[in-house]
């Protein structure tokens, strides 16, 4: 990956569950981020899913996407872009990050493709760079959440697709940081590299689904759009993501 790049870094909900872990893997970013500009984007699945059950909501998944009624929006963006964008931001914070939360909308930064048969779902696509490069000249650390909006009304958007159009709005590397050590074959072993023809393979053998398709649809896509590889690995080994970064083989490499 290439010095002064910028990174966006995906954090998926149940790592922010984890205080040890995520107070090690933020050390990890301020490190980072001494060398190069640094997004974080997190996800929350896990905290929308306990919040939408306190409210009464049942919920479901579609092919690792939440269908998200509109009347559900206000609790979904409050478990999302409010408590944990403002947990994330407050850690960060702790960890001399410096950082600024926001929603993808914020400055135009992300555009909207509404996925209508999912309720208030939306897909993301690169929009204005200006207000994040500003930031990132400014050497603040953007914490996206991934609730955007359009024609005034909040939007639910997979927090890996969101990081993938944040990733390509500004040509960045993109690091999709989860609860497994990188996209696993059927036998449990880590793909170390994996190319779209491989995992158009895999998808259709059903040994890649859920939560994981989605992401590596995301990294396809930017991989696709940048000409770089992606990487999907774990948080659990935050130790691991400085030697990941200098180019050794962690987690799974996905390829254009
Ligand atoms: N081939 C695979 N390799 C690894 N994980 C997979 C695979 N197929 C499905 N999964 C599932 O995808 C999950 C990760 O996706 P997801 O739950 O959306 O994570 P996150 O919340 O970090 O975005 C894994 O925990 C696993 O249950
Ligand atoms: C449309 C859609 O599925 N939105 C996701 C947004 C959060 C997310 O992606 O969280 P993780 O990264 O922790 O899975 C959801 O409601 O769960």
């Amino acid at each position: 990956m290439t010095e002064a790049t910028p990174l966006v870094v995906k954090l998926g909900g149940r790592l922010l569950q984890e205080p040890k872990a995520i107070a090690e893997l933020l050390a990890v970013c301020q490190q980072i981020k001494a060398n190069r500009p640094l997004l974080l984007v997190h996800g929350g699945g896990a905290q929308v899913e306990s919040w939408l059950h306190t409210f009464g909501f049942v919920t479901e998944k579609v092919d690792g996407q939440r269908v998200s009624p509109p009347e559900q929006m206000p609790v979904i963006a409050g478990a999302l872009a409010g408590a944990v964008n403002a947990e994330l931001v407050a850690l960060a914070d702790q960890a001399g990050l410096a950082p600024v939360g926001l929603t993808l909308g914020a400055g135009g930064s992300c555009r909207f493709e509404c996925t209508p048969a999912l309720g208030a779902v939306a897909k993301a696509l690169p929009g204005q760079p200006a207000l994040l490069q500003s930031l990132l000249q400014q050497h603040f650390t953007p914490v996206l959440s991934s609730i955007g909006h359009y024609d005034g009304a909040l939007l639910n958007v997979n927090a890996d697709l969101a990081a993938a159009a944040l990733c390509q709005l500004l040509q960045g590397d993109l690091l999709l940081l989860t609860d497994v050590p990188g996209i696993l074959q059927d036998d449990g072993r880590v793909m170390t590299k994996l190319s779209a023809a491989e995992a158009k393979v895999l998808v259709a053998e059903g040994v890649i689904k859920g939560g994981m398709k989605v992401k590596l649809d995301a990294a396809l896509d930017t991989a696709q759009a940048l000409q770089r590889p992606i990487v999907v690995a774990g948080w659990q080994q935050p130790e691991l993501l400085l030697p990941l970064l200098a180019g050794q083989a962690v987690g799974t490499r996905i390829y254009p």
